[in-house]
């Protein structure tokens, strides 16, 4: 068989002007692993009500972070995608699961080159039904519809994988080298509590309370929650951070329903009052940045940090197409090639 890879991101709109932003935001957020509710519910609440508020408010974001040659999740992905078919022999195609990179031309693109076994690798290190699980439904089904002949085999959550801790961590700690700080903050994006308690394969354990997390559990294999608490401990134990220097938080909550706590903005708030006068943010669930990053914490945390009267505030950028990250997924495209995985 002849092998492949797929990376597969989240995607970006067209454009930042607000029909490309609708677009976008109108397929993203009708995604049943998204906004889990009825189909009934889900186009009340997306059609008849954020899609009719968010996308002005969204572009005018989009517009502040857009870069001369595109969005920034979008240019960096395809940097990683560049950087990786150097080190490897196979041929590496990028796709989106939003907009207009779609899954089914990345497979195409492989399928025309003579492909017939892919890796796909979603570009999330924690599992969560609204990332990896959207992704990995969807691959199916289009291999079903229109690639019957293919197979497709996937890379699971990495967030506790040792190589992608010293990745991740050396990246912290040359990012951090000279600066003071007195805080490093974890901020993870994101779910509704909900979703955690949906992928709870035991249907009992996460309970979402101050333990469940650190109580081992089968559950942990699709646990959000637990795999992003999971990164903050080996990265600090990795780097030897005392108690009470770090923690971790959600940000880009939407809608009403309880998200994971503590949340990003308030827990920038708290820090700053509590007379923290210079702190760091690093964003471990993306490994591209993005408006979350970019915008998000980079931007809007910054200004709520000096608002509290916070000094220095340093953004540690996402891994993107930095060298040891494309070395570490060369390595575990070269162990699947030389291996015989189960499939998807
Ligand atoms: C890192 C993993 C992500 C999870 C988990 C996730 C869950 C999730 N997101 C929304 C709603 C929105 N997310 C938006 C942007 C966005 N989200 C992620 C990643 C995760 N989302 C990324 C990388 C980005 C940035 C995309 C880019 O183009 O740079 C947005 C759009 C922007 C906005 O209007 O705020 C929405 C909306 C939900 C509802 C959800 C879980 C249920
Ligand atoms: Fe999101
Ligand atoms: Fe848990």
């Amino acid at each position: 068989m002849k092998k492949g890879v797929l990376l597969v991101n989240l995607g970006s709109p067209d454009s930042p002007e607000p029909k490309d932003v609708k677009k976008y935001l109108g397929e993203f957020l009708m995604d049943e692993r998204v906004i889990d509710v009825p189909l009934w519910a889900r186009t009340l609440i997306v059609k008849g009500i954020i899609l009719n508020t968010r996308p002005k408010a969204s572009a005018a974001a989009y517009k502040k972070i857009w870069w001369e040659n595109g969005s920034p999740l979008i240019v960096l992905s395809e940097q990683l995608q560049e950087r990786i078919q150097q080190e490897v022999d196979y041929p590496v195609a990028l796709a989106m699961r939003y907009g207009s990179m779609t899954i089914k031309k990345g497979i195409q693109e492989l399928v025309d080159k003579g492909v017939d076994a892919v890796f796909l690798i979603p570009l999330y290190p924690q599992f969560a039904m609204a990332t990896t699980e959207t992704i990995l439904v969807l691959a199916e089904e289009i291999r079903q519809a229109h690639f019957p002949n293919i197979t497709i085999n996937s890379l699971p959550a990495f967030y506790n994988n040792s190589d992608y801790i010293n990745v991740l961590s050396d990246s912290i700690a040359r990012h951090l080298e000279g600066k003071n700080y007195e805080h490093l903050l974890f901020s993870y994006h994101g779910v509704p509590e909900r979703h955690i308690r949906k992928s709870d394969i035991t249907k009992s354990h996460c309970k979402i309370d101050g333990s469940c997390c650190a109580t081992p559990s089968p559950a942990h294999e699709f646990c959000y929650r637990h795999q992003c608490f999971e990164v903050t401990r080996l990265v600090a134990e990795k780097l030897g951070f005392a108690p009470g220097t770090y923690s971790s938080s959600f940000q880009s909550r939407l809608g009403f329903d309880p998200w994971l706590l503590p949340y990003t903005d308030r827990t920038i708030e708290r820090l700053g009052k509590e007379g923290i006068k210079n702190m760091a943010i690093v964003t471990p669930a993306f490994v591209s940045d993005c408006l979350e990053t970019l915008e998000e914490i980079a931007m809007e945390g910054e200004e709520i940090f000096h608002e509290m009267g916070g000094n220095e505030f340093t953004t540690i950028p996402c891994l993107n197409a930095d060298k040891p990250w494309v070395d570490l997924l060369a390595k575990w495209i070269n162990n699947w090639a030389t291996s015989e995985p189960e499939t998807v």
